[in-house]
This record gives C-alpha cells, sequence and structure tokens, in this order.
C-alpha cells in the first residue's frame, strides 16, 4: 500500500515526516516501517519518523527514533513538524503542538522557527564513559533523558560507534549523551550520542539541555541567549526568567513523494 511521506531536517537532524491524521495509514505504527523508511540504503533515510496525528482540533506529533523506538520529544523534530503543518496543513504561526511531553508552542523567528520546549528538570552529577575514558555529565530532562559532559575536545568522544557507558540506574531507557566544548562567552559546540538513533548531526533537546548545564555553570541571568554549534549547524536558546527553554532554528522540508516501505 502506497501513502505519502516528506521529508525534512533541522540542522541535518532529519525525518520522515508521514501523514496520518485520522490514524487510518500507519495505525499504532509498526517499528519495522520506522526502521525500514529510516534506513540510509534501502528506504529512505532518517534520524527519526514524525507520524502527524488529528487530535480534537489540532495535531499530535508521535514521533519514533530510526531504530523503531518512542521518544517523548524532539526538538529538531517539532520545527520540521511545526513547518509541515503550516505549509501543507494550512495551520498559521503561533501554533500549538502536542506531543507526549505536554503541548508546545511554536512561533515564527524570521525564517526560523522558535519553540518553546517548556521547563527543564535538572537533577544530579552522572557519569559517562566512551572507550575507557570517563566524563562527569549532568543528568537534565527536556521531557527525554540527556546526559551532558564538558570535554576539553569533541574528539575526545571519539567515533561515537556505540552508546557511551551510562549509570543505568539512572537512565533505564537509555540517555541521550551530548559532549560540549565553550567556544566563547554564552556559546558552546556539542556532538550527540542520541539513545535510538546513534550519533546526529543535531539534536534539539540535547541544545535545551546542554544551555541549560552552561547557563548554571556560568551562573548566567536567566533570559541570556546561548549559542550551540551543532555539525549540521546551529541553534539558540534561551532559559527564560519564568523558567522555559527557548529553541530558534531552522526547519526545512526537502522533498515530498509516496513510498510503500
Ligand atoms: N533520540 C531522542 C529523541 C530525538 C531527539 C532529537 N532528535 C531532538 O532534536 O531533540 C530520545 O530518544 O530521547
Amino acid at each position: 500500500m502506497s501513502y505519502p511521506f516528506l521529508k525534512g531536517h533541522g540542522t541535518e537532524n532529519d525525518f520522515v515526516v508521514l501523514p496520518d491524521p485520522d490514524g487510518s495509514v500507519h495505525g499504532d505504527l509498526p517499528a519495522e516501517r520506522v526502521r525500514a523508511l529510516c534506513d540510509r540504503r534501502a528506504g529512505l533515510g532518517a534520524d527519526g519518523v514524525l507520524r502527524a496525528v488529528r487530535r480534537g482540533d489540532g495535531w499530535f506529533m508521535d514521533y519514533r527514533n530510526s531504530d523503531g523506538s518512542v521518544s517523548e520529544m524532539c526538538g529538531n523534530g517539532i520545527r520540521v513538524f511545526a513547518r509541515y503543518l503550516h505549509e501543507r496543513e494550512g495551520e498559521d504561526f503561533p501554533m500549538q503542538v502536542q506531543t507526549r511531553d505536554g503541548v508546545k508552542t511554536l512561533e515564527r523567528a524570521g525564517d526560523e522557527l522558535t519553540a518553546d520546549m517548556g521547563r527543564p528538570e535538572v537533577f544530579g552529577d552522572t557519569k559517562v564513559t566512551v572507550l575507557g575514558t570517563t566524563w562527569a555529565a549532568r543528568h537534565v530532562s527536556m521531557g527525554n533523558p540527556h546526559a551532558v559532559a564538558f570535554v576539553d575536545d569533541l574528539a575526545d568522544a571519539g567515533p561515537l560507534l556505540q552508546a557511551p557507558e551510562h549509570d543505568e540506574a539512572i537512565f533505564p531507557d537509555g540517555v541521550n549523551v551530548e559532549f560540549v566544548v565553550r567556544r566563547g562567552e554564552h556559546h558552546v559546540a556539542m556532538r550527540v550520542h542520541e539513545r535510538g538513533a546513534g550519533e546526529t548531526r543535531s539534536c534539539g533537546t540535547g541544545a535545551c539541555a546542554v544551555a541549560v548545564v552552561a547557563a548554571l555553570a556560568d551562573d548566567a541571568p536567566r533570559g541570556t541567549a546561548y549559542r550551540v554549534d551543532v555539525p549540521g549547524g546551529t541553534l539558540s536558546v534561551v532559559w527564560t526568567e519564568d523558567d522555559r527553554v527557548l529553541m530558534t532554528g531552522p526547519a526545512v522540508l526537502v522533498a515530498e513523494g509516496v513510498t510503500d516501505l
């Protein structure tokens, strides 16, 4: 059975968008279909899938990682999802999108989009280990789990071909791990090993977690904008005085078509 898809990315974190307004096309979206769609050789290739389902008079973003696993939230994905809703479903900005981590608001920011990612949850310290080297990390939730480790050089994290070792007691469902270096005042750069996807060119929720940890380390006043460079581009993150994290970045639709994967 053929069905429509779109392809999009935010700072080169790329996604397959699956329109499924009444849920009749994909049902509960089997994990093997997600894996087939995300396969970069035999499929369309993507870090994840964004299924668009109507909920009441709004839309629900059903996010899946490329391994087929479900996650609560996807920061780059929600900007691409909002771009799709605006350009193909007639939704206007500001718009609200329902997610497994609650309702998020998206606004225009020039030719980029700003997502209100809600409140961060800052937990204690933890550790991550890659190829025998262990770094202190900070546990932060943006609706999904993150371990943020400052390193001397982004190359220190190695090829990141497998998930960094982490504390399974703290992260029983896995964790997204960000490795961060300083680039200047309120300016950092990061690499990420994503839960359920491996190393990606960018992670929106990860950039938010990184900016929160950096702001705490800097004792920066709330409202300070952090520039977060990722391999696929740059995101801007502000942790506001009313304890919300606003993330601004690009959202590009690159193709649409039909598939029977
Ligand atoms: N891999 C993440 C979900 C995607 C996050 C990332 N693509 C983003 O832009 O936030 C997880 O399992 O929690």
